[in-house]
C-alpha cells in the first residue's frame, strides 16, 4: 500500500470489517472457556504480564490485526522514529522521546547528530542542580534552604509530571528521600490555583521552576509573572536569580523573562509537549523532590519498553498489542471511549496525563492531543473514526460512580491496571473482618475487585441465571447484565519508579501505534490553537473594557452577551493589578 492511500482502503482492513460479524457471534464467555485461546493472549516482559483474553477476538482476529499492521507499514513507522526521521510532518520534526531515556552509550541521531549526549549533559545538569539545592548548598537569597518547589507549567508541561510525582509520593524508596520536601504544581490560570499553590509557602524557603517548551503559554507566562511579584514582593526583585528557574526549548525567551540562562534546562523541539515528561520538564521538579537516583531509575524503567516495543516480535509485544487492539476496537467494534482504571491510587493522575497524550474527557488528555484528528498525516479527511475517549479513575473509586454505564450501559473497553505488591503493604497487615471471619489485607480486597470486574463485565449475568435465584419477575431485566464487554489486564509487580516509567512508556508508545495504524500524525496539535486565538481576541476586549470603558463588540450575540453581564457584574471590582497581588 502506498503511505498516501488510507489505511481504510487496504485488503486487511477490510477483512477485519468482514470479520466484525463473524465476531459478534460468539459471546465473550464462550470464547473464554477456550484455555488455548487464552493462553496465547497472555504476555510477559520485564515482570508486567498483560492478559487481553477478555478482548472480544480470538486468535485469528490478531492475525488479521498483525496483517493490518504490515498494511501500515507499522515495523517501518516505528523504526522510523526511532532513527529521527521527521515523521511529525506537519511541523518538520522528528518524534525521539526515546532519546530522553536512552543509556549513555547508545546513539540516536536527530538531523545527523548524536543526541544522546545533549541528553545527559542536561540530566547531569539537573542532577547537580537539584543535588545541591537539596543539600543545601544553593540556598535563598536569605540564606535558608530551598525546601520546597512549586512547577509552573501546563498541558505537556504539568501533566506527566504530575501523574509521576503522585505516584511516587506513597513509594518508601521515593519518601525516604523527599523527607521535609514539597513538591507543588500550578497549572490553571485561575486565581484558585495560584493561592493554592502558594498557600502555607514561604518565599525565602521556596524555588519555582518555570515549565513551558515555548515559554509563549498565555497560563504559563501569567503564572510566572504573578509568581515572580510575588517573591519579589517578598524578597526584592534580585531574589528572583536565586528563586526562579526554567525548562524550555526557547532560552532566548527565558533570558528576556528574567532568568539567567545558566538557571535554564533545555530541551529541544524533537520532544512533544506531551511526551515530555523524561526531559527536564518532569525531571527537575522530580529530582529536585527525590534526588536523581529516583528519577533515574524511572528513566530506565522506560527506557526497558522503549528497546522491547523497538525489538519484540509483535506477538510479545506489549505495546503493539495495545494499540492494535485499540484500533480493532474503535475502528471496527465500534467502541469510541476507553477507560483507564488503576487499581492503585498512586495511578490517579494517570487517566488525566494519558488523556492528553491520547485526548480524554474529565480525567482526559495526552492520547486525546495525539490521537483526536480528523484527517490523515496527508490531510486527507479520514472516512472512519480515529482517537478515543480515554477517561478514568482508580479502583475501587470508580466502581461506585460511573461503572454502572460501563456495566449496563455504553460498552467500553476496559484496562484494569494492578499491582502485585502495594506501595503500603507493610503499613496494612490482614486483619479479620469480624463479621466474616475472613482474614483479608486492604491490598487484597482492592486487588479482589481487579480479579472480578473483568470478569463481569465478560460474563454478565443472564435472565435464566437470575431465575433460578429467584429474582422476582419485575426485576430480571434490571438486574441482566449482558456481558460480553472487552477489557485487559496489565499487572505490575510494584509500583516503584522504575515500574512507573515502564507504564508511561507502554502507553506513549501505545498511542504512536494507534497513530501509526490509522495513518495519522499523533504528535502534532493543531486543535488546540482556535480556541487560544479566539481566547487571545476576548482578552483584548476585557482589557479595553476593564481599563477604558470601551464597549464591547466584534462578538456574536451570545459571546456579546455573556461579556456584558459578566463586566457589569465586575465593575464594582477594581482593575488595579497591585491589588490583585496574591500574598505571601
Ligand atoms: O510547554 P508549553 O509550550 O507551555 O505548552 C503547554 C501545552 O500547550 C498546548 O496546550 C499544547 O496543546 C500542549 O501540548 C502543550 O503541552
Amino acid at each position: 500500500m502506498a503511505c498516501s492511500a488510507l489505511i481504510c482502503d487496504s485488503e486487511p482492513w477490510k477483512d477485519l470489517k468482514g470479520h466484525v460479524e463473524d465476531i459478534k457471534k460468539t459471546h465473550l464467555r464462550d470464547l473464554m472457556r477456550d484455555s488455548e485461546r487464552c493462553k496465547s493472549m497472555m504476555v510477559e516482559f520485564d515482570g508486567l504480564l498483560l492478559d487481553y483474553s477478555r478482548q472480544c477476538a480470538r486468535q485469528d482476529t490478531i492475525q488479521k490485526l498483525f496483517g493490518l499492521a504490515e498494511a501500515a507499514h507499522l515495523k517501518e513507522k516505528i523504526k522510523k522514529m526511532y532513527d529521527g526521521e521527521h515523521i511529525n510532518s506537519t511541523e518538520d520534526r522528528s518524534v525521539l522521546h526515546v532519546a530522553l531515556r536512552a543509556s549513555r552509550d547508545t546513539v540516536i541521531c536527530n538531523d545527523g547528530k548524536n543526541i544522546v549526549s545533549d541528553v545527559w549533559k542536561v540530566l547531569d545538569k539537573i542532577s547537580e542542580f537539584s543535588e545541591r539545592v537539596r543539600s543545601g548548598s544553593w540556598v535563598g537569597v536569605t540564606g535558608k534552604a530551598l525546601k520546597d518547589v512549586i512547577a509552573v507549567g501546563i498541558g505537556g508541561s504539568f501533566l506527566g509530571p504530575l501523574f509521576v510525582h503522585t505516584a511516587l509520593q506513597t513509594d518508601p524508596e521515593a519518601i525516604a528521600c523527599a523527607e521535609g520536601r514539597q513538591l507543588r504544581f500550578l497549572a490553571n490560570v485561575d486565581p484558585i490555583d495560584v493561592a493554592r499553590s502558594i498557600t502555607g509557602l514561604n518565599p525565602e524557603t521556596t524555588l519555582v521552576v518555570v515549565v513551558s517548551k515555548t515559554f509563549t503559554t498565555a497560563e504559563t507566562m501569567l503564572n510566572a509573572r504573578t509568581l515572580r511579584e510575588w517573591i519579589s514582593a517578598a524578597l526584592g526583585s534580585e531574589a528572583v536569580a536565586k528563586h526562579m528557574v526554567a525548562v524550555s526549548t526557547n532560552l532566548t525567551l527565558v533570558e528576556k523573562f528574567g532568568i539567567d540562562p545558566n538557571n535554564a534546562f533545555a530541551f529541544w523541539d524533537w520532544v512533544g509537549g506531551r511526551y515530555s515528561v523524561c526531559s527536564a520538564v518532569g525531571m527537575l521538579p522530580l529530582s529536585l523532590q527525590y534526588g536523581f537516583s529516583v528519577v533515574e531509575k524511572f528513566l530506565k524503567g522506560a527506557s526497558s519498553i522503549d528497546q522491547h516495543f523497538y525489538s519484540a516480535p509483535f506477538d510479545k509485544n506489549i505495546p503493539v498489542l495495545l494499540g492494535l487492539l485499540s484500533v480493532w476496537n474503535v475502528s471496527f467494534l465500534g467502541y469510541p471511549a476507553r477507560a483507564i482504571l488503576p487499581y492503585s491510587q498512586a495511578l490517579e493522575k494517570f487517566a488525566p496525563h494519558i488523556q492528553q497524550a491520547c485526548m480524554l474527557t474529565t480525567t482526559l488528555s495526552f492520547n486525546m492531543e495525539s490521537n483526536g484528528k480528523g484527517v490523515s498525516i496527508d490531510g486527507v479527511p479520514l472516512p472512519f473514526e480515529a482517537g478515543e475517549i480515554d477517561f478514568g479513575e482508580p479502583g475501587t473509586n470508580g466502581q461506585h460512580s460511573f461503572y454502572q454505564l460501563i456495566h449496563q450501559g455504553r460498552v467500553i473497553p476496559c484496562d484494569f491496571i494492578g499491582v502485585v505488591k502495594s506501595q503500603q503493604s507493610a503499613l496494612f497487615m490482614f486483619l479479620l473482618d469480624c463479621f466474616t471471619g475472613e482474614v483479608v489485607s486492604n491490598h487484597d480486597e482492592l486487588m479482589s475487585n481487579f480479579f472480578a470486574q473483568p470478569d463481569a463485565l465478560a460474563y454478565g449475568k443472564s435472565p435464566e441465571q437470575l431465575l433460578t435465584e429467584k429474582v422476582p419477575q419485575h426485576l430480571i431485566s434490571h438486574k441482566t447484565f449482558s456481558g460480553n464487554r472487552p477489557s485487559l489486564n496489565l499487572l505490575l509487580p510494584c509500583l516503584n519508579a522504575y515500574n512507573i516509567g515502564q507504564l508511561l512508556a507502554i502507553y506513549e508508545h501505545r498511542i504512536a501505534v494507534e497513530g501509526f495504524i490509522w495513518g495519522i500524525n499523533s504528535f502534532d496539535q493543531w486543535g488546540v490553537e482556535l480556541g487560544k486565538s479566539l481566547a487571545s481576541q476576548v482578552r483584548k476586549q476585557l482589557n479595553k473594557s476593564r481599563t477604558k470603558g470601551e464597549p464591547v463588540e466584534g462578538f456574536n450575540y451570545s459571546t456579546t452577551t455573556m461579556l456584558k453581564k459578566y463586566l457589569e457584574a465586575k465593575s464594582s471590582i477594581p482593575c488595579d493589578p497591585t491589588t490583585l497581588l496574591p500574598k505571601a
